[in-house]
């Protein structure tokens, strides 16, 4: 008894803290479904935000995840001008044997019973297949297959926009954004990494690259004309710009100590081990950092491309918008001596509170 009371308080103590508008349990004996939808914020546009299955310790966990991720997305779509707010799904199971089919199609029957307030894509655990099963049910699911109508591959429009990032803080920092002869370390050669090499030798920047998988890095290396270099030395090298497009949490305490860049941009998650601590941190020290929610923002612009009816061209132009929108964040950031992740929260939140005016207005 005690117990659940217990997992009761928590719960609901949760529902409270980020100011959900929406939870939704689905449940299904038949199928095996357990999975949590949080809608956090309507007010720009339909919740979007991928369906990740994950098999998590306890509920609570898999309740905690979800609503700090769809809360992330309501301030990622803010930030980026899209008119999108921000959901998020999580399935709780292993990934590698609890779904099928039947699961998935259940899972997109509970989404088409929100009737469009959420939209779900793919994330950690789901496939393009999944996101088909789904579609089965609802129309109310982006990143299906080419075959479908979907656009396939979106590191090309997450490396455009990591890339307008970059340009923007060269701007601040050095007065023009021209990228040539300027020293970039590109950490992470995969999908995104290779595609921002590219863009960067384009502009006949001095990349330089490091992965722990030296066979994708020797290949980038070679074809792009970038120089490999020992990952675990990479804080050694004098570069201007650190673009992180492997792991999150690469900047922290220890790392920072040894930062001698003057710009960190790049495209993985969560780059900040202590947002609060780091970002104040990287102030201090002059270093700016163009927020990760922000500059990767290319694969969420690209469903929304994919929502209003896709077009390449269009999504390039959204991607392009980053420069902008982080040249904002900088000056804001600059104005009120405040860290630019907290620069960029204030800017998405003003956005979602006027047009919370002009929706409520008649
Ligand atoms: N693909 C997208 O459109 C997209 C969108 C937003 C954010 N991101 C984030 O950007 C990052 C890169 O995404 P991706 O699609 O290119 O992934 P990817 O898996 O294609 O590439 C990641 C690369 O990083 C390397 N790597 C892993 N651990 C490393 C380490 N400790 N040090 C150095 N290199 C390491 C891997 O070997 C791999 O080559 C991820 O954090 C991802 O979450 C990607």
């Amino acid at each position: 008894m005690s117990s659940v009371r217990l997992e009761e308080s928590s719960v609901f103590s949760q529902l409270g803290l980020l100011n959900h508008q929406q939870v939704v349990f689905c449940n299904d004996e038949e199928t095996g479904l357990k999975a949590i939808i949080a809608i956090h914020n309507t007010v720009l546009g339909p919740a979007l935000g991928g369906t990740r299955m994950w098999d998590y310790a306890t509920e609570a966990e898999a309740l905690n995840d979800v609503l700090r991720l769809s809360q992330a997305m309501t301030y990622k779509a803010a930030i980026t001008g899209l008119n999108l707010g921000g959901g998020k799904a999580v399935i709780i199971g292993d990934s590698r044997k609890d779904k099928n089919e039947v699961m998935m199609r259940r899972f997109g029957r509970f989404i088409q019973n929100l009737n469009g307030a959420f939209i779900t894509t793919q994330d950690v655990g789901t496939s393009p297949k999944d996101m088909e099963y789904i579609r089965m049910e609802t129309k109310y699911v982006t990143g299906i297959p080419e075959v479908m109508g979907g656009n396939g591959d979106l590191s090309p429009v997450t490396a455009k926009g990591v890339f307008m990032g970059i340009k923007a803080c060269v701007k601040e920092m050095f007065g023009t954004d021209s990228l040539a002869g300027r020293t970039v370390a590109v950490q992470g050669t995969g999908h995104v990494g290779e595609n921002l090499v590219s863009l960067l030798r384009a502009e006949n920047a001095k990349v330089y690259v490091s992965d722990i998988n030296e066979e994708r890095l020797i290949k980038v290396a070679r074809q792009y004309g970038a120089e490999a270099v020992n990952n675990s030395r990479l804080f050694d090298i004098d570069f201007d710009i650190y673009a992180p497009c492997a792991l999150g949490s690469t900047v922290n305490s220890e790392t920072i100590a040894k930062m001698k860049c003057a710009i960190i941009a790049g495209s993985a998650n969560n780059q900040l081990a202590d947002e609060k601590a780091d970002g104040q941190l990287l102030l201090e020290k002059g270093i700016l950092y163009a927020p990760d929610y922000l500059i990767n923002a290319g694969g969420l612009i690209n469903c929304y491309s994919e929502l209003e009816g896709y077009s390449r061209k269009r999504t390039m132009q959204l991607a392009e918008n980053i420069y902008e929108a982080t040249r904002e964040v900088l000056k804001k950031s600059k104005e009120e001596e405040i860290p630019t992740y907290l620069a960029a929260n204030k800017i998405a939140e003003k956005r979602i509170a006027d047009i919370r005016k002009i929706k409520s207005s008649n």
